[in-house]
């Protein structure tokens, strides 16, 4: 199978390296010229991740043309905010059969639509499409660690078919049909990673760590409902493994947005500290306007977007939330 992977950040790069060892002719396409000159020369990404060696079969281009040109299949991996421009621009030079798969986490900014539904909107009918997401730091994928996520399609053949270039001695992927939900964990568990982020950040404690992740798993479960997804989709993989992952690991770039507004660091100086993209600062408003469409209370989320708006400061998010009432934990019927 011949692969283009068009994004040469750390996860677009993590991915592409990833499918080259697994033996497929595999193309890495980013936009930065000199960047993809040095990939392609040093089999390093020095400035996405330095001191990981990528394979010597995997090619980088930034002529989207050559990298697409015999491409049977696509795996998108750019921020949410260029993933609109991005299928358009691959549109026009996509082999007719390749399907196309994304990595992206989040949602159209200022439009809220899926990704899902951007790329049936830009593509057509007849394109098979996929979504790639799990709990997946992408440094330890570039570096062989042990790794499982999922592909959730609506052409099965074509998610089986993203599963097998993922699958390998150390990844397993998983599939399933659920592009709704997979999608809605993969967006709100970055939102969510702030909220644990900030609690840490102040020195709440592990209880609070604890009760904020599941709490907050329990809002990713309501809106899914509200919105389609399937209950499965949210204890799996893309739900609460992403969750988990992202809400307790250092290397995620939420949480770590999170830990530096705990401790009193204003939004803009966190994210250019980061220096990497941080889906939430765009996803939270995005999900607030989705979870008001459907009538559906987030209380950790609406802190969270409110934190990073500036409107109250994370003590004031705490306080809010700890003076809510007192209710029963699932009120109402969650699961059928
Ligand atoms: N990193 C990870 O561990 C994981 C990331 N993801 C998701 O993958 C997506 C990409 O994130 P990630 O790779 O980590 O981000 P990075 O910040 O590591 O890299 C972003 C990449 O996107 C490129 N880019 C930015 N804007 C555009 C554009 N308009 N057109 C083309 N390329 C563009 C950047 O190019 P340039 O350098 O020129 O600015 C850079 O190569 C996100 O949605 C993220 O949530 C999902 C799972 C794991
Ligand atoms: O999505 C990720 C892990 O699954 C990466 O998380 P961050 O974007 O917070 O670094």
């Amino acid at each position: 199978m011949s692969v283009a992977v068009l994004g040469a950040g750390s996860w677009g790069t993590a991915l592409a390296a990833l499918i080259a060892r697994h033996g497929h002719d595999t193309v890495l396409w980013g936009r930065d010229q000199a960047a993809v000159a040095a990939i392609d020369a040093a089999h390093e990404n020095s400035h996405y991740l330095p001191g990981v060696v990528l394979p010597s079969s995997l090619r980088a281009t930034a002529d989207l043309g050559a990298a697409l040109r015999d491409a049977g299949m696509v795996l998108v991996a750019v921020p949410s905010h260029a993933f609109t421009e991005t299928l358009h621009a691959l549109a026009p030079h996509r082999p007719g059969p390749a399907g196309v798969a994304w990595a992206t986490k989040g949602f159209e900014p200022g439009s809220g639509r899926f990704l899902h539904e951007v790329a049936s909107d830009v593509l057509g009918d007849g394109v098979p499409l996929a979504v790639v997401t799990g709990p997946s730091f992408a440094k330890e994928v570039a570096l062989g660690l042990p790794t499982a996520l999922t592909v959730h399609g609506d052409d099965e053949a074509f998610a089986q078919a993203v599963a097998d270039v993922l699958h390998g001695p150390a990844f397993r992927a998983y599939t399933g049909d659920d592009m709704r939900g997979a999608e809605l964990g993969g967006a709100m568990k970055n939102v969510l990673a702030v909220a644990t982020g900030v609690a840490d950040g102040m020195n709440l404690g592990l209880n609070a760590r604890a009760g904020l992740i599941t709490r907050g798993l329990n809002e990713m479960l309501r809106l899914n409902i509200a919105i389609g997804g399937r209950p499965e989709t949210l204890m799996g993989l893309a739900g609460l493994g992403d969750l988990v992952l992202t809400c307790t690991g250092d290397l995620s770039r939420n949480r770590r947005l999170g830990l530096a507004l705990g401790r009193g660091q204003t939004l803009e100086a966190a994210v250019r500290e980061i220096g990497q993209v941080v889906e939430s600062v765009q996803t939270a408003d995005e999900v607030m306007r989705l979870a008001q469409r459907h009538g559906v209370e987030l209380p950790i989320a609406e802190n969270v977007r409110d934190v990073l708006h500036g409107e109250i400061t994370p003590g004031e998010g705490l306080a809010r939330l700890l003076a809510r009432e007192q209710k029963a934990e699932y009120p109402g019927k969650l699961f059928d």
